[in-house]
């Protein structure tokens, strides 16, 4: 088990802060203003048609992460340094605890790479943050519930206003369209990958890592079918690690550590992939 000495000091999300708040206070709380106003329907539908042709860029998975090494997070109230660091905190915990699961530490290392998003002009409200399915009732248990849709164009729509909105009770949660970003867009990226090996586990993982309502609000059950309540452990098992190693200390130590993640990439996740 991963010892988390505080598990209180993270998510912590401060309602409407003023200027009397840290500057990453406002930050976050901006970027889920923006979010909940933007993310519908529609927009996904059309972030699913511009990203989902994968004709944006070829690059390997390492060179994807690298790219993290310029961009922060504003929507993370817990990481202020560029993401990077994160990626190897996450891989390198999960090494320690589970050193015979090489797929899981590879999950570590690029559940995020879905952020390069960001750095093809995205704003982060389309790619950072917890996620939420669209097209039904916005659940209680999302950051920030309360005072950040009310300009959103689904909010009160006749359909999508309603529990099930344009799902059914339990149709799983790959039938339901989540509120873009990167865990969405690194999924179908690997899947579109046709040499990536890595199991269905860890496809899971990142495609749902962020869907906070669900994994910890224990909401959205009604859309889920057995294959998302089977694997909700497993989401659980990693979100421990995405959390809780977040530090601005003790950064890791990348060109030592890069061989070795290098060889997990050969194994799953062989060469360039199309973006
Ligand atoms: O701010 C964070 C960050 O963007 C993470 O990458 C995401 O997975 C979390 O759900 C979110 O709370
Ligand atoms: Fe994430
Ligand atoms: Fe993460």
């Amino acid at each position: 088990m991963l010892q988390v000495e505080n598990p209180a000091t993270f998510r912590h999300y401060i309602d409407e802060p003023t200027e009397n708040d840290s500057i990453i206070a406002q930050r976050v709380f901006n970027t889920y203003k923006q979010m909940h106003t933007y993310q519908c329907v529609d927009f996904v539908r059309k972030q699913h048609d511009r990203w989902l042709k994968f004709d944006h860029d070829r690059m390997t998975i390492y060179q994807a992460l690298e790219k993290l090494n310029e961009f922060i997070d504003e929507s993370d109230p817990d990481v202020d340094v560029p993401n990077i660091y994160h990626a190897f905190q996450t891989a390198e915990a999960i090494r320690k605890i589970y050193p015979d699961q090489d797929w899981f530490h590879l999950t570590g290392l690029i559940h995020d790479c879905g952020k390069v998003l960001a750095l093809y002009n995205e704003p982060q409200w389309a790619v950072t943050g917890d996620t939420f399915p669209v097209g039904c009732q916005f659940s209680e248990k999302i950051v920030y519930r309360k005072n950040t849709f009310e300009n959103n164009p689904d909010l009160n729509h006749p359909i999508y206003s309603t529990k099930y909105g344009m799902y059914t009770p339990n149709c799983g949660l790959d039938q339901c369209m989540m509120a873009w970003g990167h865990d969405e867009y690194l999924y179908r990226v690997l899947s579109n990958h046709p040499t990536c090996t890595l199991p269905d586990e860890s496809l899971y993982i990142i495609r749902y890592h962020s869907f906070y309502p669900w994994h910890a609000g224990n909401d959205y059950m009604y859309l889920c079918n057995e294959k998302d309540l089977r694997m909700l452990e497993s989401v659980r098992r990693f979100q421990k690690f995405d959390l809780y190693t977040k530090t601005d200390h003790d950064l890791p130590n990348i060109d030592e550590l890069k061989p070795y993640y290098l060889s997990l990439i050969e194994k799953y996740i062989p060469g360039l992939v199309a973006w």
